[in-house]
């Protein structure tokens, strides 16, 4: 995993190199600062001239103000790189969410992988950005320190490397157990995110059934169990450290114990004593900061383990097609369906069977049935967002898998019951069909859509900011600037999935024509519930238990007083009754 993870430092690697060589400069401004030292309290010992001792205060002046310069720059080397690679992991993140889809997001829970992309990615920087160079700085300055500690006295240059060794790899020890309270933290903290998520999207319908003191006996006892995470994390966080703060108060204790001996015995000089003593402090240094960059980088590891398994995640939808799908104008395609069969998520519940469909070119299909019957799935294999086990399903008599996702998108125009508004201004959200439309024609696709007069009523009109943290839109206003956005893009497929169901019946007549006038030259399949919109149909396709159970033009199913006249014979009642 570390290897992985490095592989994400391209791009900063110049500044992480130099920030690591700035800690290296700035690990020798100490070890120089600890030869004066030594020097100076030998002197002292000596009672030498006062004037000896200038130098010695000028040189540890001038280490400190070099060592403070250091810092700031190895500051900014490191801001630099903590960005570059945050941000490329970040996008690596976007990335891979993006070519995932829809079907993703079946399983998935925004809160979980809101706090891996945000949080998870921000607690990677210590390991990545610290860690990493203080690695070289540590056996750089250990590689120079501790032979010449062992040279003035090998015994001490043992006891050195062995209270080293210990607290390198006393951490390592606690590893399996730290990953497994890092997994629990992050578990926990995605859990709260997503309840917190739900409950802000939820608000209106909690209060409605007053169900807001459950959703927040929830919220509360995620919040309990992400803190009893965040103790443990602490507590053996804690204990590790202090093991490893023994281990180095130990040695250099022992290193400067074993010096006096030494010095008593005649086998070492008082000033060499004076260099074990402020050195083997040196020594140490480099290790408690390894140390303390490793325990706060753990909460990375869990959440770079969490972030590669979901890199990992298997794209089910996978864009191999390389054939253009450029349908000229005024052409129009033809779209077949053949022995399709699909199951979301497990597959034990199969959502289409056997499914046969023809839409001849430029004919406008209607796809009816009761709910749950498989209708909006038909739309979703349609567009890719998933792909069918079994069967499929041709464009211009080619299968959809063959073309690029992004070619085949591009030639359809869908418009479903539930409207997306993205944070922007109205024109922003409209313009999301053709980037590069004159404001002449969105406003045009607005008046057809019905969407100009309410649009010019907003504070800003067409500048007025929706979607989150904006102007709030009804229903209807949304679906009628999602219709704008259809009309907008123009493409030679349109797909209607209930797409007047939150027109009021003033405005609906006037759209089903901006919509009929839309789909003249066009290839169309309309999804509708209200069965009148779909008489005109060329063909029309009842569904029912995930298969089409019959079909025909509307005057043959009613003739054949089948499945097709049970659903009329419900909806005049529905509506008698209503
Ligand atoms: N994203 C999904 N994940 C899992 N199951 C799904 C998903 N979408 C739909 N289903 C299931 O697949 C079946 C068909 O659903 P679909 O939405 O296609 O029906 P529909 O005919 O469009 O219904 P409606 O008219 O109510 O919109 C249903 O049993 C539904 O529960």
């Amino acid at each position: 995993m570390i290897l992985r993870l490095l592989s994400v430092t391209k791009g900063a690697r110049g500044s992480l190199l130099a920030k690591a060589l700035i800690g290296m400069l700035i690990t020798g401004t100490y070890i120089v600062q600890a030869f004066l030292l030594a020097k100076g309290v030998s002197y002292a010992f000596a009672e030498l001239n006062w004037r000896l001792f200038i130098p010695i205060i000028l040189g540890i002046a001038l280490m400190v103000v070099l060592r403070a310069h250091l810092l700031w720059i190895r500051e900014i080397f490191g801001k630099y790189a903590a960005e570059r690679v945050k941000e490329t992991l970040r996008i690596n993140l976007f990335e891979h969410f993006f070519h995932l889809g829809p079907a993703y997001m079946e399983d998935g829970r925004t809160g979980k992988l809101q706090s891996i992309f945000i949080d998870g990615v921000e607690a990677l920087e210590v390991f990545l950005v610290d860690y990493i160079p203080q690695v070289l700085v540590t056996a750089i300055g250990l590689i120079c320190i501790l032979p010449y500690m062992a040279s003035l006295d090998p015994l001490v240059g043992v006891i050195v490397f062995v209270s080293i060794l210990i607290s390198v790899l006393c951490p390592m020890f606690w590893d399996k157990l730290m990953n497994k309270i890092g997994h629990g933290h992050w578990e926990s903290y995605g859990n709260l995110n997503s309840q917190f998520v739900d409950a802000m999207q939820g608000m209106t319908t909690l209060k409605a059934f007053n169900a807001s003191d459950e959703k927040g006996n929830e919220l509360e006892r995620d919040a309990n169990e992400l803190y009893n995470h965040t103790m443990k994390k602490l507590n053996v966080s804690l204990i590790s450290s202090a093991f490893v703060g023994f281990a180095t108060a130990i040695g250099t204790a022992l290193s400067v114990g074993i010096g006096a001996f030494h010095l008593s015995m005649g086998m070492l000089a008082m000033s060499s004593l004076t260099v074990i003593l402020f050195l083997s402090t040196e020594c140490f240094r480099p290790i408690n900061d390894l140390n303390a960059y490793w325990h706060k980088s753990f909460l990375g590891f869990s959440a770079a383990e969490k972030m590669f398994e979901f890199l990992d995640t298997t794209i089910t939808v996978l864009d191999k097609g390389n054939d253009r799908l450029v349908i000229p104008e005024g052409i129009r395609p033809s779209i077949d369906f053949n022995a399709v069969t699909f199951s979301y998520n497990d597959g034990t519940r199969p959502a289409l069977k056997n499914l046969n469909l023809s839409i001849p070119s430029g004919a406008k299909i209607a796809l009816v049935g009761q709910s749950g019957a498989g209708k909006s799935t038909v739309v979703n294999l349609l567009l890719r967002f998933f792909d069918p086990q079994t069967g499929s399903i041709k464009i211009s008599k080619k299968e959809i898998g063959k073309y690029s996702i992004q070619d085949l998108r591009r030639q359809i125009t869908a418009v479903f019951q539930d409207t997306y508004l993205f944070y922007g201004t109205v024109e922003d959200n409209i313009r999301v069909a053709k980037p590069e439309a004159s404001f002449d024609e969105i406003e045009a696709c607005c008046r057809n859509s019905k969407a100009h007069d309410f649009i010019s009523a907003l504070p800003q009109g067409y500048q007025t900011i929706v979607g989150e943290r904006g102007v709030r839109l009804s229903g209807g206003e949304r679906q009628r600037i999602s219709i704008a956005r259809a009309m907008l893009k123009d493409a030679p497929i349109l797909v209607l999935d209930e797409a007047t169901s939150n027109v009021d019946a003033s405005n609906e007549s006037a759209i089903q024509e901006s919509l009929d006038r839309l789909a003249r030259n066009k290839t169309t399949l309309v999804i509708a519930h209200r069965l009148s919109t779909i008489i005109d149909a060329t063909e029309i396709y009842v569904m029912e238990n995930e298969h089409i159970c019959e079909h025909g033009t509307a005057q043959e199913l009613i003739s054949r007083d089948g499945a097709f006249m049970e659903l009329m014979k419900a909806q005049n009642a529905g509506e008698k009754m209503g």
